[in-house]
């Protein structure tokens, strides 16, 4: 007799192969993939169970944006919502019994929790960072990530402008002040930002973007970069971290959170930047190391600070979140004078939130509905057009995820051309590569062997069939 687990996991393997294997019943062309049934086989009971797009099981975390739920919704997919991350016990749960998950920064995909994932095929990160998700874990398991690579960057662009100038015109101090009541005018060690100096350690979207909002303030701009990158404006790119630190006024950072950016500025790093400088840092919390920042702005070093992100970060928001437990040294950080400090609001703007619903909305339904990998962190980026089921009946697509080694494509291509191949294109990124390919002069009734057949073969990670 099955144990529990065995049940479960039969129930498991049933729901991915009922979304592994899709049936377009009822498609205009403009429809194309877009309204379909579902049908299932599992391999072992030979069971076929019809499976519609109701079926889909998508789980979005902290608040995504409604342009996506409705997104979701129009397919027929069933949507469950949170404003908030999930613990990872929570997470681990609910993973089990998604096909697709929407997060932001805050909810960590990990090994462990993707694990438990026996029916996810696709991540959104609606965000820029991807640094939450182990993406070889997920690429091994046939899992593509999508995020949104540039939808938020004007939003912390402009973030960044204006903590610019608040931090020269020590804004955040007179605010508070004033807020307790305190009439504070002073102009001692307030400037204007016109003619100073920016520089700008990773000059990507972000860093771009703030380049050119900062030159039309009147603002020298450096960067540094490991690549070299074109300058927009007047900037400049400098070949050392160093020669940045030493000749900005202010420095501001927009890398990814990887081994090397980690405490990319310590100790040595604010000794070499110019006395009196400003720090700013909306990246990842991990970039900078926070009790040599402290000690800098304590010993009068630096003359202020602004930072949006932090080593750990609350799940969700509230009072009593942002404690000594997750972060030692906050209590003194808060006690210093001219330190912006906000919640990770760098991308949260209306309208950032809206379009990254929208493009990652789009980039999930694509890949789900049609195989497109287009825009994957992760996956190698393949697509052919969408079928037009009603002229191309018949007409089966497979998405077939392997390794890629030697061999993969000819045994492929062997099975594969026992019918006609319309189409077919194929890519690899490092040790996984993905194939589709419309094939047509099927019969339904040959599908089945199909599946079992690009099923059985070596070194593939995962097998779809829309049809
Ligand atoms: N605070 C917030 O709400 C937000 C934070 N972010 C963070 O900002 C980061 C940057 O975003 P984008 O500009 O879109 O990324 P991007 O990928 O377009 O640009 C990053 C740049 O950093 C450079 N880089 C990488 N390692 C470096 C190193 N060790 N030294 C110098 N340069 C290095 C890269 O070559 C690239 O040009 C994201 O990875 C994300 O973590 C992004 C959006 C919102
Ligand atoms: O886009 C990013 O990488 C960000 O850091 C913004 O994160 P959020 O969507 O605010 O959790």
């Amino acid at each position: 007799m099955a144990t529990p687990q065995q049940i479960q996991d039969l129930q498991n393997t049933f729901e991915k192969a009922q979304l592994a294997s899709a049936h377009a019943v009822s498609s205009s062309p403009n429809q194309s993939f877009l309204q379909r049934q579902f049908e299932s086989r599992q391999k072992e009971t030979k069971q076929l169970k019809p499976f519609a797009t109701e079926d889909i099981k998508v789980l979005l975390l902290e608040n995504v944006n409604q342009t996506a739920i409705d997104i979701f919704t129009e397919q027929g997919y069933q949507v469950e919502f949170h404003k908030t991350s999930l613990g990872e016990e929570a997470l681990i749960e609910k993973i089990s019994k998604v096909h697709a998950i929407g997060i932001r920064s805050k909810t960590k995909l990990t090994e462990k929790v993707l694990a438990h994932a026996k029916n996810l095929v696709v991540i959104g990160c609606f965000c820029i960072g991807t640094n939450q998700v182990n993406l070889e874990y997920a690429a091994s398991k046939g899992i593509a990530v999508f995020n949104s690579p540039f939808s938020n960057s004007r939003s912390v662009a402009e973030l960044i402008i204006c903590e610019v100038i608040a931090l020269a015109r020590q804004l955040g101090d007179r605010s508070i002040e004033l807020h307790t009541g305190t009439w504070n005018k002073v102009s001692a060690k307030c400037w204007e930002v016109r003619g100073k100096t920016l520089g700008i350690v990773g000059y990507g979207h972000i860093g771009s973007q703030l380049s050119v909002l900062a030159e039309s303030l009147g603002l020298n701009v450096l960067y540094y970069d490991v690549n070299m990158i074109m300058s927009l404006g007047n900037s400049k790119q400098v070949a050392t971290l160093n020669e940045l630190l030493s000749k900005s006024d202010f420095v501001t950072l927009h890398v990814p959170e990887t081994a090397e950016t980690k405490n990319i500025l310590s100790t040595p790093q604010f000794a070499a930047m110019k006395d009196g400088a400003y720090v700013l840092n909306a990246s990842r919390g991990t970039v900078i190391d926070i009790p040599a920042l402290i000690a800098a702005l304590k010993s009068g070093k630096l003359a202020g600070a602004a930072l949006d992100v932090y080593p750990h970060e609350p799940a969700k928001n509230g009072a009593e979140l942002f404690t000594n437990e997750l972060n030692p040294w906050i209590s003194e950080l808060v006690s210093l004078r001219n330190v912006i400090l906000t919640p990770h609001i760098g991308g949260s703007t209306e309208e950032a939130q809206s379009a990254i619903g929208v493009e990652v909305g789009t980039s999930l339904t694509k890949y789900i509905n049609e195989g497109a990998s287009t825009g994957s962190v992760n996956f190698p980026e393949v697509s052919l057009r969408a079928l037009d089921l009603e002229k191309e009946r018949n007409t089966v697509r497979v998405l077939y995820l392997h390794q890629n080694v030697p061999g993969v494509l000819k045994t492929v291509n062997n099975i594969l051309g026992n019918y006609n191949i319309d189409k077919q294109f194929s890519d690899s990124q490092g040790d996984i590569a993905y194939l589709i390919a419309d094939i047509s002069g099927i019969n339904n009734d040959e599908i089945q062997s199909l599946h079992d057949q690009l099923s059985d073969t070596p070194y593939k990670i995962s097998i779809r069939l829309l049809y």
